[in-house]
């Protein structure tokens, strides 16, 4: 027989389900006018507008699904959550995914077999056989029936077949088709998940304060080398280096909420300045470059830009600059497509060495960082500009109260000493390093706020 409390809890949730189905429902047909479009758009807006209007869907859904669910321990469901987290990230070390074949499906026991794992560890025991492998173990297994398959499994993240046989869902089988994804859960585990863990113990050991400085982050803190900077740590196992650059490559084209690399800022301006100096034929402005890009990767903002006979950008006018590991990568690589483009290893803490050029770009760099060094790196840039140079940052722009997926972003970069910023703080990083804030471009058209600050000299 149900309460009084229950029924009262019933009929809220029965009011507040009635209010949201129609929010789902004008989702989807919103979804489905704009899918069935005469007019649709292309390229990078296309991506960036299908997961707009698959968002909303998803949200109106997940609204419905927590007015629905029963009172249960949330703290089951974050552990759960966790642990689905770590079997997945073994997996991805152990090959699983690629094991599975694309179609059809595997035992277990194969499965374990090509991962050098004991079958035990991935199910139960489902790969010999419940019965057999009672038998064999006497009797343990009976109570390992929460393994690593299983977690995926029971998420639905795998599949399995009958009792020990195992398959891939169009979500596994995206692992094992795009490194640039699979790279990412690995970052997302190796990088936030494991920092994250060791929060409370990195506060209890440096107090309740915002991490700040280069050294002694949460990040280095929990790989046990407190004293070394972030990227000594990453740079110091070459694997872990190429599983972030990556993810970081591709990322934008599958998850389009990082940040869109096209379409915010408007380079047709360059075109004006080129012909200007093609008027001066004697100006010494010709070997100028046109664009730097600060802490670029593997260059792919470069080629993003110089793209299309009609960008003023050309690659030959273009510098990449990164830290010299880096750098060395990019160089050996013959496929990089970046013929033309002046490669250099600099410290964008010490110097920029390219005086005077036209454009210094700066992407997903600076939200690494705490404000005062952020205010030494754009100083840096600030004293090799000219006049008419401008600094684009690319970056988030913080709502206040922010989205979740922009708090989100600020958690993952506590764990490296930086942080989101909104615009005031924006504004007051620029005019800290001498710089004045010129506009906020292409926050309209990407979610979150992501923008191209563009700041000139003061
Ligand atoms: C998050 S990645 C961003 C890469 C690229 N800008 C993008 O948007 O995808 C940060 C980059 O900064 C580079 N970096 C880190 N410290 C640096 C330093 N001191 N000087 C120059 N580059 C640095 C890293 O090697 C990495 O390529």
């Amino acid at each position: 027989m149900s309460t009084p409390a229950q029924e009262s809890d019933g009929g809220d949730m029965l009011e507040k389900l009635h209010l949201l189905t129609p929010e789902l429902l004008n989702s989807i047909t919103a979804y489905s006018a704009a899918t069935s479009s005469k007019t649709p758009a292309h390229g990078d807006d296309a991506d960036r507008v299908e997961t707009e209007r698959r968002e909303r869907i998803v949200e109106a859904a997940q609204a419905i699904v927590d007015a629905a669910r029963p009172p249960q321990p949330e703290w089951m469901n974050q552990s759960t959550a966790g642990a689905e987290f770590v079997a997945l990230r073994l997996f991805i070390e152990w090959g699983a995914f690629e094991v599975i074949p694309v179609e059809g499906s595997i035992s277990y026991e194969d499965l374990a077999h090509e991962m050098d794992a004991e079958v035990q560890l991935l199910t139960g025991g489902a790969g010999a056989g419940v019965k057999e492998l009672r038998e064999k173990t006497d009797g343990e297994s009976e109570t390992n029936t929460a393994r690593l398959a299983w977690l995926m499994v029971s998420s639905g993240l795998l599949e399995q077949v009958g009792e020990d046989r195992v398959r891939h869902t169009p979500k596994s089988r995206q692992l094992t088709e795009s490194v640039p994804l699979r790279s990412m859960w690995q970052l997302m585990f190796d990088n936030s998940f494991t920092s994250s863990a060791s929060l409370p113990r990195y506060f209890r050991t440096y107090g309740r304060r915002e991490p700040k400085g280069l050294t002694h982050i949460p990040f280095t803190f929990a790989h046990g080398a407190p004293e070394k900077k972030f990227w000594d740590v990453l740079n110091a196992e070459p694997g872990r280096m190429q599983v972030f650059m990556h993810a970081m490559t591709a990322i934008d084209k599958q998850v389009p909420l990082m940040g869109p690399i096209t379409g915010l800022y408007d380079f047709g301006w360059v075109a004006d300045v080129v012909a200007d100096e093609k008027k001066k034929s004697s100006s010494s402005d010709h070997n100028r470059p046109l664009l730097v890009d600060v802490g670029g990767g593997k260059g792919h903002c470069i080629k993003a830009f110089c793209a299309g006979e009609d960008s003023p950008l050309s690659q030959d006018r273009c510098v990449l600059q990164d830290v010299a590991p880096v750098i060395e990568v990019v160089r050996s690589d013959e496929a990089s497509g970046l013929a033309g483009v002046t490669l250099m290893a600099i410290d964008f803490h010490v110097e920029q060495p390219v005086k005077g050029a036209l454009i210094y770009y700066i992407r997903h760099c600076l939200h690494n960082y705490d404000d005062d060094t952020v205010v030494g790196i754009m100083k840096r840039t600030a004293e090799a500009m000219a006049d008419d140079s401008r600094l684009l940052v690319a970056e988030y722009v913080m709502s206040n109260p922010p989205s979740r997926f922009s708090i989100w972003m600020d958690f993952i970069m506590m764990m490296s000493g930086g942080k989101e910023r909104t615009a005031a703080l924006w504004e007051e990083v620029g005019s800290r390093a001498g710089l004045r804030l010129v506009a906020f471009h292409g926050i309209e058209v990407s979610l979150d706020g992501h923008a191209v600050i563009e700041f000139a000299k003061r």
